[in-house]
């Protein structure tokens, strides 16, 4: 079972016992819990680390506004594990699973593929990888696919990205991306802005109102991007074993 021993950067909150009540709301359990690291083995009798709840990271924002790429980034210099979910709904398209045809139909309208296929890609990929520290790139899509998340996973995200871009910036992007994917067309990328101001949205007006969301300005170089990223996985804290 995974404990959670991450703590939230001191950006979400400023003063040091604001945080901790922010976290004892969120999480429903005492700061020192949070920060310990180790339990007691009843059978082996002595002090053992245990699997930790990982430190999880929601990439957003429209289609083409940079997730991807700035997630390659945060990987390279923070370590984290990139977890796309478009890209493990493609790699379901690729290996003929059941799903495939499904998924394929949906991704080529722009629409969003049922919360249950989804989720338990997520929660397959992040239960057979030993890392502890995950962005999950592109997901939730909508309030039904965060609520089947938290629900199966048991836990919220730690914190939230949200690459705000403008419309016309970002369907450039798409337009010039040149990589393959059937989405990739004028028609698609009209039908997946109107998902994302429909559907993602509330999900990132969610967890502002929750206190976790970083809205980063999606505009500029990928350099300068990520010098807006940087400071937000520089100040957080992982205790100890992290
Ligand atoms: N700051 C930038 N300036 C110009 N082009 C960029 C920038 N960031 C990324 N790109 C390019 O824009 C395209 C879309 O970027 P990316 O794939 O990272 O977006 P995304 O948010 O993951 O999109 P999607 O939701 O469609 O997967 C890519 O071809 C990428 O190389
Ligand atoms: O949680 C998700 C993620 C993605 N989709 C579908 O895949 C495409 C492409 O996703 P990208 O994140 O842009 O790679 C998206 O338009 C959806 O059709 C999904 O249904 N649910
Ligand atoms: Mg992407």
């Amino acid at each position: 079972m995974w404990r959670r021993v991450a703590s939230l950067s001191p950006l979400v909150s400023s003063s040091k016992s604001r945080l901790l009540n922010q976290v004892q709301v969120a999480y429903g359990f005492n700061a020192w819990q949070m920060f310990s690291t180790q339990v007691l083995n009843p059978v082996e009798g002595g002090v053992s680390d245990s699997r930790r709840t990982p430190f999880v990271t929601f990439v957003l924002g429209g289609p083409g506004s940079g997730k991807g790429t700035q997630c390659t980034r945060i990987v390279e210099t923070f370590g984290f594990t990139h977890l796309s979910a478009g890209d493990l709904l493609r790699r379901e398209i690729s290996s003929n699973s059941e799903n495939g045809s499904m998924i394929l139909s949906t991704i080529k309208e722009g629409k969003i593929v049922p919360s249950v296929v989804t989720v338990q890609l997520i929660q397959k990929a992040i239960e057979t990888s030993d890392s502890d520290k995950f962005l999950i790139d592109g997901f939730p899509r909508t309030e039904e696919n965060r609520i089947a998340y938290e629900r199966v996973i048991g836990a919220e995200p730690d914190i939230v990205l949200f690459f705000d871009c403008p419309e016309e910036e970002m369907v450039k992007r798409v337009l010039n991306r040149n990589q393959g994917r059937i989405d990739d067309n004028i028609d698609t990328v009209k039908e997946r802005l109107k998902v994302f101001a429909e559907l993602n949205l509330p999900v990132i007006k969610h967890y502002s109102k929750k206190g976790k969301l970083y809205k980063i300005d999606g505009t500029g170089s990928e350099d300068e991007i990520f010098e807006r990223v940087r400071p937000v996985f520089a100040a957080l804290r992982y205790p100890v074993l992290f």
